[in-house]
């Protein structure tokens, strides 16, 4: 890991009508980093997402991703500038197969494919059949490429959702933004998933952010983490010191924040 900032938010906040959604939010990413985002339902996290991936426009403060201000940019923009996400509800194209979901992904960018990067392709490398080859070698990665021909929507659930992952990755990001990745998923899926995120980070030299609820993943796998409560930033830190702020295990109705 270097000590390269690739994230930088600075006092950002968001109305809509009268409520302040996020308010004053401070958030700095390092290159190569995994940070949970957690808080309580209506925190604000997937807000927060919006406003980094272009959805909403910050009425406050100023987010800056590798060097570059990105308010005002265009969700298309903000892609193209290297940040992918997953979303808590599953977007795949479901009418097409599991292939077409990752080939279509990685079209839309096609001077930063992931695919040319990660399997050291020429930079001329194009055709459809090569295409196809390196986009199974991709699925692989995520135990997806035995599915490759089903439709999207006919999948197991749990592989739904790394079949997101796949798709957010193949359009080639510095930063992958994931938004409860391991919801409804079962216990050893979540282990997988665990498993399978660590690989992708190293493998892609990804810097990632995570909203969780499964607090045995944040825990587990994060480096460090902000928690929102109530669109404001109450703590950040170490699992452990997360795990023992008071304000934190508050904002958690009293519950104790366990692994
Ligand atoms: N487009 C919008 N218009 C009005 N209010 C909104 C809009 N988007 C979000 N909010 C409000 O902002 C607050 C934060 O919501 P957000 O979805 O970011 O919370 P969250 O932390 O992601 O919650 P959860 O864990 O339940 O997904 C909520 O009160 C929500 O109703």
């Amino acid at each position: 890991m270097t000590n390269n900032l690739l994230l930088k938010v600075e006092n950002v906040g968001i109305q809509f009508g009268g409520l302040k959604a996020v308010q004053g939010l401070n958030l700095e990413l390092f290159q190569g980093e995994l940070i949970g985002l957690i808080g309580p339902n209506g925190a604000g996290k997937t807000t927060s997402f919006n406003m980094l991936t272009g959805v909403y426009k910050p009425t406050e403060g100023e987010i800056l991703f590798d060097g570059k201000r990105t308010n005002n940019m265009s969700p298309h923009q903000v892609t193209k500038s290297g940040v992918s996400r997953t979303f808590q509800n599953i977007r795949l194209f479901k009418e097409l197969s599991v292939l077409d979901n990752v080939k279509v992904a990685n079209h839309s960018l096609a001077k930063h494919s992931i695919f040319s990067s990660v399997f050291r392709l020429p930079s001329f490398f194009s055709g459809e059949a090569k295409m196809e080859e390196v986009s199974i070698e991709f699925l692989k990665i995520f135990g997806l490429d035995k599915y490759k021909d089903e439709l999207s929507k006919n999948l197991p659930y749990g592989m739904q959702r790394r079949l997101e992952i796949a798709r957010a990755l193949a359009a080639g990001p510095k930063l992958l933004l994931l938004d409860e990745p391991a919801a409804g998923m079962n216990p050893q899926e979540t282990k997988d998933l665990m498993d399978l995120i660590a690989l992708i980070r190293k493998r892609f030299d990804l810097t990632i952010l995570l909203i969780e609820h499964d607090m045995g993943l944040v825990m587990g796998i994060c480096e460090r983490i902000y928690v929102l409560d109530h669109g404001q930033l109450i703590a950040d830190g170490t699992p452990e010191e997360i795990r023992n702020n008071p304000k934190v295990i508050e904002a958690y109705l009293g519950e104790e924040v366990t692994e």
